[in-house]
C-alpha cells in the first residue's frame, strides 16, 4: 500500500479529541504532507490549554501512523491560533525559547538590504537530501578561509542541520529580547532556526508566521559587517523561498543537485521559481558527483554523470562546481567540522567554488 495524504487522513480522522469530537470533525489538521517515509502536519488548536489537552491524542496518532508501511518518521506540530500563546511542538521538553520566532511580519516596502551585509546568496535545491546544507556549510568555511567575512543563516525551517554540521549547540542570547546575537564557528558567523528550538523539536509554520520568522532571522540577528551571507533554504519551492526573496535584497541563488534525473527535474523547478521571483541564478553545483574508491582509486558515478553540467548548459546557467561523493564528507558533517576546513580533493573543489564566486564579482 502506498501511503498518501488521503490514507493518512483516513487513518487519523476518527481519533476522539478531549471535547468528544473526532479529529476529522474538528478540522484541526493543516499542511499535511507525506514525503517518502515522513509524515508531517500541523494540529491547529485554539489556545495553549487546548494544545496541552490534545497532547495524548497526538501521541496515539503518531503511534498509529508509525504502523503504516514505510512510515519511519511522524512530525506533528501543535500550534495555537494567532494571538494565543504558542504551543510547544510534540516531543519537546522544558521551557519554550525566550525569543519567540514566527510572529506576524511587519510591513516593509519591498526587499530590504541587511545593514552591514554586502551580499546575500541563497542556496537552494529542488529535492531534499541532495546535500544542500553540506554544500552551504562547506562553501561558508571555504569563503572564510579565503579571508572573507562570512555569515550563514540556516533557514531550513523543516530540518535545520547547520548546528550539527557547524558543531554549535548554544542557544543564541539576546541583549534586549529583540536583537539576537549570532554564534561563531570555524570563522563563520551563524544563526539557525534550529538553535532556537529544543533538540528533536520540529516547526511547521505557514504563510504569515513563516514570513515573520524569516524577517526576524534576517533583521533581528546582529550580523555585523559581512561580505556575504549564505542562506541555507529548505528544499523545494515553498513559502520560505518566497518570503526570503520578498523580504531581502538577495544577490543571487545557487542551486544544488545530484546528477540523477529525478533530482534534476526538481532543480529545474527551483531555478524556475527564482527566475519568477526575479532573483538571479548564479549557477548550479553538482553534489555527489563522482565516487573515488579510497582503496584502488577507481572512479564510479553512483548517481550518473554529467547530468548537472548538461542541465546547466541547457538552462544557460554556469556549472559552478562538481563535488565528489566521499564518506569523509558525511563524517565531517556529522562531527561538526566541515571537510573544507582540511585539505584534499573535496576541500579543493570548495576552494575553487569560493574562488569562482569571488571571480564573478559576487563577493
Ligand atoms: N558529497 C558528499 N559525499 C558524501 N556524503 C554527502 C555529500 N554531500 C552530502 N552528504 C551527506 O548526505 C546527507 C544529506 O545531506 P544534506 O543534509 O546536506 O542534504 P540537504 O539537501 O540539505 O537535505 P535537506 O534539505 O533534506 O535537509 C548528509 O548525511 C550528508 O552528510
Amino acid at each position: 500500500m502506498t501511503v498518501t495524504r488521503e490514507v493518512v487522513l483516513g487513518e487519523i480522522s476518527g481519533f476522539t479529541l478531549p471535547d468528544g469530537r473526532s479529529l476529522g470533525e474538528a478540522d484541526l489538521v493543516r499542511a499535511l504532507t507525506v514525503d517518502g517515509g515522513t509524515v508531517r502536519f500541523v494540529l491547529e488548536v485554539a489556545d495553549a490549554a487546548a494544545a496541552r489537552a490534545i497532547a495524548p491524542v497526538e501521541e496515539e496518532v503518531r503511534r498509529r501512523l508509525l504502523e503504516l508501511p514505510g512510515i519511519e518518521k511522524v512530525q506533528i506540530v501543535t500550534t495555537a491560533a494567532a494571538g494565543a500563546a504558542p504551543a510547544r511542538s510534540s516531543g519537546g521538553q522544558g521551557q519554550a525559547p525566550s525569543l519567540k520566532l514566527g510572529g506576524h511580519p511587519t510591513a516593509q516596502a519591498g526587499p530590504q538590504p541587511i545593514p552591514g551585509v554586502r551580499h546575500i546568496i541563497a542556496v537552494g535545491s529542488g529535492k531534499g537530501g541532495v546535500g544542500k546544507s553540506t554544500v552551504t556549510s562547506n562553501l561558508a568555511v571555504s569563503l572564510a578561509r579565503a579571508g572573507l567575512k562570512v555569515g550563514l543563516l540556516d533557514a531550513d525551517i523543516y530540518g535545520p542541520s547547520q548546528p550539527q554540521m557547524m558543531g554549535v549547540s548554544e542557544r543564541p542570547a539576546s541583549p534586549d529580547g529583540q536583537r539576537i546575537e549570532p554564534l561563531h564557528a570555524h570563522g563563520v558567523t551563524m544563526m539557525s532556526i534550529g538553535l532556537m528550538l529544543k533538540p528533536g523539536e520540529a516547526v511547521v509554520w505557514r504563510g504569515p508566521m513563516l514570513m515573520g520568522a524569516m524577517q526576524q532571522l534576517l533583521q533581528q540577528v546582529m550580523w555585523g559587517e559581512l561580505d556575504i551571507l549564505l542562506i541555507d533554504l529548505p528544499p523545494g519551492t515553498g513559502d520560505v523561498q518566497l518570503s526570503l526573496c520578498q523580504k531581502a535584497a538577495v544577490t543571487g541563488a545557487i542551486i544544488v543537485s545530484t546528477p540523477q534525473d529525478v533530482a534534476l527535474l526538481d532543480a529545474r523547478r527551483a531555478i524556475d521559481m527564482f527566475v519568477k521571483l526575479k532573483t538571479p541564478v548564479l549557477g548550479m553545483v553538482e553534489n555527489m558527483s563522482v565516487y573515488v574508491c579510497p582503496n584502488c582509486g577507481h572512479e564510479a558515478h553512483l548517481f550518473g554523470h554529467g547530468g548537472v553540467r548538461a542541465e546547466a548548459e541547457a538552462l544557460g546557467v554556469p556549472l559552478l562546481a562538481e563535488i565528489p561523493l566521499q564518506l569523509e564528507v558525511r563524517l565531517a558533517a556529522d562531527s561538526g567540522r566541515p571537510i573544507a576546513l582540511d585539505d584534499g580533493i573535496v576541500a579543493d573543489a570548495y576552494a575553487d567554488l569560493a574562488r569562482k564566486l569571488v571571480g564573478m564579482g559576487i563577493v
